[in-house]
């Protein structure tokens, strides 16, 4: 649906060019919720806008469904964008017009009659939850209402993309989980393509299926979110999900020196993953209850998910005789986890801590 290739954006000021995308390359597909994570100032809202060419780039290519954005006239250009709803964090909204009217506004522009706007906008005031606020200004509505809007707005054209640039940065945390949902119902309702920009990884943990981690103009890793989830490559991916999964060790486990060899009354640490079907699975039990002489010890649990999958992450330590704990670890490597070795570390008097 979308395609980046080496998309190049190079802003000119007044201190010099600034290389804002250095050679982009992304994928995404019909239908799909993508999520492009960056910190500020990492391209994100440049490459969003490349999308529907609010920014052009200074080289490459964008193709949004065939069609080479590049290589448009003005007037081309003008018609492809009726295909790209785009929301912004803070929801650009007209404040003298009232929610029906900033609804209205695009197909107003597009010249609609009255009665075709009113056929459009009715069903979108619903679709967003608004029936009852048609008459308010942007004012009087909270700024979880105010998106609404926004997002009614971005459908009135019947878009095949929806950009969603910052969408919930501006809201409690609350508000961003209920507009989230209403951005992921519209997905499977529309068959919407949703492009979602954000620095944010639990937006992205939320509702997308795939993500761009983009780090100075620079794509650094991109696939599945739970692929990226469970298995983080780059250092600023890392960064992302430690902000969510704080894997610490309790403190008379920190600080001590992990090493990669046995040693007495060391505590084999070991991190598992479940994903999916296997979080509900009792390894643990059915390890403990085939390894009764190895000591198991649960130092970290954290049960979420991943848009609709539930992902478990767990840190536990085994002690015992060396022959019976690696049995223990190549139990788990038969069952339906992911399993790595953080290393040996022996218990320490904590109070100190
Ligand atoms: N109009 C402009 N002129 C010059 N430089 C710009 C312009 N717009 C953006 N930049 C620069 O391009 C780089 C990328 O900016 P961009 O806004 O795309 O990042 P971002 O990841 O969206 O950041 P944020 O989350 O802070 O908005 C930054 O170094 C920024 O200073």
């Amino acid at each position: 649906m979308i395609k980046f290739s080496k998309v190049e954006k190079t802003y000119a000021s007044p201190a010099g060019p600034v290389p804002a995308l250095k050679g982009i390359d992304l994928e995404i597909a019909k239908g799909e919720i993508f999520g492009i994570i960056g910190l500020s100032g990492a391209g994100k809202s440049t490459l969003v806008r490349c999308i529907n060419m609010l920014e052009r780039p200074t080289g490459g290519k964008v193709i949004v469904d065939g069609q080479d954005m590049t290589a448009l006239s003005d007037s081309e250009l003008r018609a492809a964008r009726k295909d790209i709803g785009m929301i912004f964090q803070h929801f650009n909204l007209l404040s003298s017009a009232t929610v029906y009217e900033n609804i209205a506004f695009p197909l107003k522009l597009s010249g609609k009659s009255d009665r075709e706007i009113k056929e459009k906008v009715e069903p979108l005031l619903k679709l967003v939850g608004l029936e009852t606020k048609a008459g308010q200004y942007p004012s009087q509505l909270s700024g979880g209402q105010k998106q609404r809007v926004g997002i009614a707005r971005a459908l009135a054209s019947e878009p095949k993309v929806l950009l969603c640039d910052e969408a919930t940065s501006a809201l409690d945390p609350q508000t961003t989980k209920a507009i989230l949902e209403l951005i992921r119902d519209i997905n499977k309702k529309l068959q919407l393509t949703v492009v979602v920009i954000t620095h944010e990884m639990q937006v992205i943990k939320d509702i997308c299926d795939k993500v761009a981690v983009i780090d100075k103009g620079v794509i650094a890793e991109q696939g599945t979110v739970l692929e990226v989830f469970t298995n983080p490559q780059q250092p600023i991916t890392k960064e992302f999900i430690s902000v969510l999964l704080s894997n610490e060790l309790p403190a008379a486990f920190r600080g001590g020196n992990i090493s990669q060899e046995p040693a007495e009354d060391a505590y084999l640490l070991l991190r598992l993953t479940f994903i999916g079907e296997s979080a509900d699975d009792p390894v643990i039990a059915d390890m403990i209850r085939k390894f009764p002489e190895v000591e198991t010890t649960l130092l970290f649990g954290n049960l979420d998910h991943i848009k609709y999958t539930p992902f478990g992450r767990m840190i536990i330590g085994l002690k015992g005789e060396t022959a019976q704990v690696q049995a223990a670890l190549d139990y788990f490597k038969t069952r339906e986890l992911k399993e790595e070795v953080i290393g040996y570390v022996k218990r320490h008097d904590s109070t100190s801590d």
